[in-house]
């Protein structure tokens, strides 16, 4: 588990606990912590604590190799994915595991691609899941916690990758992580990217959580405005999303619990924002299609002024 923060903390002390071995990765206090007392997971009134190898990650490549793992997971913020392939870059590519991307946004698995090839890519994503580090060593977590994958970039029929996907369909599911595949992988990915386009710069402005900005009169409106944009963007990728997609995404996040986002626990910690790979996403797109976007610029305009 490459970055086992909230998302991938929490993923691995699931697995764990079903009887997978994992190995994680992490840097700082949060890695000397996993080291010293394992990783404490408080998800729903329920605690998992597992003792599992840590590591920063030229310890991992110095430990390793690659096709030691079965699967390598990303679960680092999408503002580290470029950098942390490099890193990764010789030691994934002389190897032949398969790589699973869970972070937010359309644009990490062409960048793991451009490292092992698209064959060697999942594309996936943590949907209904609310988590993040309390203190070093512990990540607290909420939500169904469910995950969909597929094949980057869509299944073919004949997709070597099918076998392996329905393998651990059944063990994430087993572990209690619901998890489903999807033959259209790239189409989920934007679905999420609607949601996140919607809530988390909006949240990270405002400090509100999703049920508050959904619920408010005047910044469900908003919402709306930059889940319509994604709506619109995601033509940009050939992906197509239609009106009852934007429905069935307002209403999603709209009936979830009330989420504190990612984004805006990142904003609250002064760490970089995954804001070029949510809104920075839409607008590069909208502008190639020449089509506004004055919901997704303006938010965006704001939070980038009011980080600098
Ligand atoms: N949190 C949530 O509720 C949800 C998040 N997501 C998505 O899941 C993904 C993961 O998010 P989340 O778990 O919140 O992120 P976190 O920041 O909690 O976890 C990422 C982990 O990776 C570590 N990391 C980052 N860069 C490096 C590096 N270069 N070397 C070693 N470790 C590194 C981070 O360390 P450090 O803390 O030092 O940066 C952290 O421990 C994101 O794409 C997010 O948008 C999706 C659904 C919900
Ligand atoms: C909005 C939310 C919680 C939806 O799962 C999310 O993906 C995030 O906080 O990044």
């Amino acid at each position: 588990m490459i970055g086992a923060g909230g998302i991938g903390g929490y993923y691995a002390a699931r697995l764990a606990r079903a009887g997978h071995e994992l190995v994680l990765t992490a840097r700082g206090d949060h890695l000397q912590a996993l080291r010293a007392n394992g990783l404490t997971v408080d998800y729903e009134g329920e605690i998992l604590r597992e003792s599992l190898p840590a590591f920063s990650h030229s310890e991992l490549i110095q430990r390793y190799e690659a096709d030691t793992f079965d699967l390598i997971v990303i679960a680092l913020k999408s503002t580290a994915t470029r950098a942390v392939m490099n890193e990764l870059s010789n030691w994934l590519k002389d190897a032949s595991v398969p790589i699973l991307s869970i972070q937010n946004g359309v644009d990490n698995e062409p960048t793991i691609a451009e490292i092992v090839g698209e064959n060697r890519v999942l594309g996936g994503l943590a949907v209904r899941i609310g988590g993040h580090i309390t203190d070093p060593g512990k990540v607290f977590a909420e939500g169904v916690a469910q995950i969909v994958m597929g094949a980057w970039p869509r299944q073919r029929p004949d997709d070597p990758r099918i076998f392996l996907l329905g393998q651990l369909e059944r063990a994430y599911t087993a572990a209690g992580i619901p998890t489903t595949v999807s033959d259209n992988i790239r189409y989920e990915l934007w679905r999420k990217l609607v949601i996140n386009n919607g809530v988390n710069p909006l949240s990270a402005l405002t400090g509100l959580d999703t049920r508050s900005l959904t619920h408010h009169p005047e910044f469900q409106k908003i919402v709306y405005g930059m889940m319509a944009e994604t709506v619109a963007a995601s033509k940009a990728d050939n992906v197509n999303l239609g009106p009852e997609d934007l429905a069935e995404m307002f209403d999603l996040i709209s009936n979830f619990n009330a989420i504190k986002t990612s984004m805006l626990v990142d904003k609250e910690k002064g760490r970089p924002l995954e804001l070029d790979s949510i809104a920075g996403a839409v607008l590069r797109r909208c502008e190639r299609l020449g089509v506004e976007a004055p919901y997704t610029m303006t938010v965006n305009a704001l939070l980038t002024h009011s980080q600098s």
